[in-house]
């Protein structure tokens, strides 16, 4: 069986796979995560987290590696990492009171195949006051999230509605991943 690596520097990303009792090793990506044409949400997910396994494969080509990335898009923008506190000021006044999308593209590859899927959950935010974002920016925890919330932590109390894999707005479709996993290394061994 070949070995699995996670191209991913996400804590939680490591903590999902591990919940899904894979072993595996992590090597993070360095690439650059800009986008320069006009994707689809899917697509940018799909293209990032393609990105992002064949930079390690780059290096690794004879283990699997699977790549994520993860994005919200709200009203045709796409919001990712909030550069610094006036952006994640912005990202969840436009959350507030609305319902978004939350996308993760995940690809799994080695030298015998290529597989890239993306998951979708729509989730809906309580109106949001002014105090409650500045005090959540204050918390720190928007910085290394996606639409400067994380619902796995006091981003939770924003949360009116969600429809989708819970897992997948933390960072990575869980039970999808490990079944298609499975398929892969079936399909390869
Ligand atoms: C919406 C949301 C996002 N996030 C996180 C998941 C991802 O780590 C992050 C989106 O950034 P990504 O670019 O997908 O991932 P990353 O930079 O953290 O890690 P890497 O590229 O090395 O794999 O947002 C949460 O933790 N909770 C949430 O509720």
């Amino acid at each position: 069986m070949k070995k699995l690596i996670l191209a991913s520097g996400s804590p939680r990303r490591k903590q999902l796979l591990e919940q899904g009792q894979l072993q595996f090793s992590i090597s993070t990506s360095t690439v650059d995560e800009t986008i320069t044409e006009p994707l689809n949400p899917e697509e940018v997910v799909e293209q990032l987290s393609l990105r992002k396994a064949q930079d390690v494969f780059s290096r690794f080509d004879d283990s699997i590696i699977i790549g994520a990335d993860t994005i919200v898009s709200i009203n045709g923008t796409i919001l990712g990492k909030p550069k610094d506190e006036e952006e994640a000021f912005q990202m969840l006044q436009q959350l507030s009171g609305n319902e978004h999308d939350v996308y993760t593209g995940v690809a799994i590859l080695s030298k015998e195949k290529t597989i890239v899927f993306h998951e979708r959950t729509i989730v809906s935010f309580w109106e949001l006051t002014t105090a409650e974002i500045e005090d959540y920016i204050s918390s720190g925890e928007p910085f290394d999230k996606a639409g400067s919330y994380g619902i796995q932590g006091l981003g939770a109390l924003f949360v009116k509605k969600i429809n989708g894999d819970y897992f997948n707005v933390v960072g990575l479709p869980l039970a999808r991943t490990v079944r298609e996993l499975q398929n892969f290394q079936n399909s390869i061994s």
